[in-house]
């Protein structure tokens, strides 16, 4: 999938008395690529844009500006024209998962709509399919025909999972997956996306706040910061060596190993006001090593001189 200078703004256009209405940011320029095979994590504190940019990938909201593509379709223009078409090659998986499933369907209805919406298949095939997606998220066939409010949160999050499965998409986008439940629930959840991952050739994208989930999962990490890529890398490159000062404030403040906390905890949290982003760096109110060309002019997504394909856009990196 390629992301090109990618922005979504809400708002904006006139009122009735012709007065400019406000237009809120919440993405701005955003070119990334995903690559085949990868997991690929997008981490950033609330209100960064990270579920913005999910909508955006998986064609439930299109861009303002820029443009998505997988493989050779423009992602907006197949999820109006062919949504089902869209649907069998990417998937989604949502933060609650208990919510995120019709409370008035069994689990074999919910799981059967892809499979009779998305491939056609018929009720043998179906059968057998049913009883290997179960399978494929170790849950008992048995559980088929319960309601999702008799599940635990991380089983619920396993039909989510299975959901996305069934129609043999290539990529899923997963936002914030792992959020809703506990720790040890969490390491559960986490197993079964590596497992299915390598089983069937699966690409992930990995939303969430979380460092340590964002850590442990990802080959390449997006770190956001108000709606901006602040810096792209391969993860090794980012924890260990990370080139943007947001980045180097949110590790130093994240006690390491199995760092626990999460943005909200460690940052502070007060961002520059959505409506008006500021003319530099968006961190420059916030970082030890802002100076007046920071605050006078955006710094681009540079590559680190080691060409590993890290880039930040920061204009004191290191
Ligand atoms: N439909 C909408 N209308 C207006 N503003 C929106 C809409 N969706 C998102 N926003 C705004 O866009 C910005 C980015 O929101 P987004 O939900 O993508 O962030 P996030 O990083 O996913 O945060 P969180 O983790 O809290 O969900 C926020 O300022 C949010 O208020």
């Amino acid at each position: 999938m390629s992301v090109t200078n990618v922005d979504r703004f809400f708002g904006g256009g006139k009122t009735l008395t012709r007065r400019e209405r406000p237009k809120l940011h919440a993405l701005s320029d955003v070119t990334l690529d995903i690559r085949r095979g990868e997991t690929l994590g997008i981490v950033g504190e609330s209100g960064c844009g990270k579920s913005t940019l999910a909508r955006l990938l998986v064609g439930l909201d299109r861009p303002t500006g820029g443009t998505i593509r997988f493989q050779t379709e423009d992602v907006a223009a197949t999820a109006a024209r062919a949504p089902r078409a869209l649907a069998q090659k990417i998937q989604f998986v949502f933060q609650d998962p208990v919510s995120s499933l019709n409370p008035r369907k069994t689990i074999r209805a919910i799981l059967n709509a892809p499979l009779v919406h998305l491939l056609g298949l018929d009720r043998a095939a179906r059968r057998k399919r049913l009883t290997e997606l179960m399978d494929s998220v170790n849950l008992r066939p048995e559980f088929l025909d319960r309601y999702p409010h008799e599940f635990s949160g991380g089983q619920a999050q396993r039909i989510g999972i299975a959901r996305a499965l069934a129609a043999n998409p290539e990529l899923i986008v997963l936002d914030e997956p792992v959020s809703a439940l506990d720790v040890s629930v969490q390491a559960q959840v986490l197993n079964i996306l590596d497992e299915l991952k390598r089983g069937f050739s699966l690409t992930y994208v990995f939303i969430s706040h979380d460092l340590s989930v964002i850590e442990s999962v990802s080959d390449r990490v997006v770190v956001l910061y108000f709606g901006r890529i602040a810096e792209i890398g391969s993860a090794g490159s980012i924890f260990r060596n990370p080139r943007h000062q947001y980045t180097k404030l949110l590790l130093n403040s994240a006690p390491a190993p199995g760092r626990r906390s999460t943005f909200a905890e460690d940052a502070e949290t007060e961002l520059p006001d959505p409506f008006h982003p500021p003319k530099g760096c968006a961190f420059a109110a916030r970082c030890p090593r802002a100076d007046d060309m920071c605050r006078a002019s955006r710094p681009p997504l540079q590559p680190a001189p080691d060409s590993s394909g890290h880039l930040a856009a920061c204009y004191h990196p290191g």
